[in-house]
């Protein structure tokens, strides 16, 4: 069965994009596993499944590498988001997800030639119930020393709604990432703390508008960047006056984006911004367990996106470079 598939990227979050009318036309999570070996055209973070909504414009399932489903992906929402608004020749939609039905909207550029979207993520709870975690009874962790994760990284928990476990850093705890791999390897997993896994995300202040975060994912390990991660960061960095600015610019191992934190009322409307590249389209046999890739046909997008990533490299802290 012959079919087209894209492979998109957010800030070098890679997925798969595929549609789909019918939600349980095949077996996503093995196809899901074959498209992400690494021996298969470079492999993959996931799998965005393109799906009819009868509540939304669309809707976005997402399926990490190892099989498991996610309830949100921000930089998989803005690679969906324009998909769909092409499709519909729309500037803006609604995006159903597992969790909540999110706007999506075309926005200028981040750089010149580069496909740009912006999406909400919601819902928000620093409630330990939603992401769910539990530690010593307490119903938050917000930005406090965990003496059994790290003597002196303070760490903040938060679902949107994905769970993140967010740990401001000095710059120690980038330039060496044995401390965040072995914490998230065991995080990441079912464990005595988070009995679905957590993402688990080191973010270190650069100035009073920018940050970097590198992300060790549920079901996928260390990702060029995570779209929830990074605005749950930027999150994380405004209410503890860490960064000063409504927007904040958040650098990561595969270039930047834009978040937006506003409160209103004790409640946080966050929106991400960034690139939504498609990198190729690929004709694929999708045949049960006889998976082949039949043609690929690259864009010129990535080109456009390269250069984008090289002016802020030049511009941004040199242990990103
Ligand atoms: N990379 C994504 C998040 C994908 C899901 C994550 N691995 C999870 O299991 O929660 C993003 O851009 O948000």
């Amino acid at each position: 069965m012959e079919r087209t598939i894209f492979k998109v990227h957010g800030s070098g979050n890679t997925f798969y994009l595929f549609e789909s009318d019918q939600e349980t036309e095949h077996d996503w999570v093995s196809l899901t596993k074959w498209l992400c070996k690494v021996e298969n055209e470079g492999g993959a973070d996931g799998l965005l499944l393109v799906l009819p909504s009868t509540v939304a414009d669309a809707k976005m399932r997402v399926i990490n590498a190892d099989g498991s489903e996610a309830s949100m992906c921000g930089n998989g929402l803005r690679c969906v988001a324009r998909y769909v608004c092409e499709k519909l020749k729309k500037d803006e939609a609604i995006i159903e997800t597992m969790k909540a039905n999110l706007k999506v909207k075309r926005e200028e550029p981040i750089y010149e030639g580069v496909p740009t979207y912006a999406v909400e993520i919601s819902p928000v709870s620093f409630n330990l119930e939603s992401l769910p975690m539990k530690y010593n009874n307490q119903s938050e962790i917000n930005y406090q020393l965990i003496p059994e994760f790290s003597q002196d990284i303070k760490y903040t928990a938060v679902s949107v709604p994905n769970p993140h476990l967010i740990g401001i850093v000095g710059e120690q705890y980038i330039t060496n990432d044995a401390h965040q791999t072995s914490l998230a390897q065991f995080l990441n997993v079912e464990n005595d703390y988070c009995s679905d896994g957590i993402n688990v995300s080191y973010a270190l202040p650069l100035k009073n508008d920018t940050i970097f975060v590198r992300t060790f994912e549920r079901g996928v390990g260390f990702t060029n960047a995570c779209g929830t991660a990074m605005t749950a960061s930027a999150l994380v960095a405004k209410i503890n006056n860490i960064v000063q600015n409504e927007t904040i610019t958040v650098l990561n191992p595969g270039g930047f984006v834009k978040c937006k934190v506003i409160e209103d009322n004790g409640e946080y409307q966050l929106t991400l911004i960034g690139n939504a590249t498609v990198i190729a389209s690929y004709e694929i046999d999708i045949e049960q367990n006889n998976y082949k890739f039949i043609s690929r046909k690259d864009t010129d997008e990535q080109k456009e996106y390269k250069k984008c990533v090289k002016v802020v490299r030049e511009e941004s802290a040199s242990f990103i470079l």
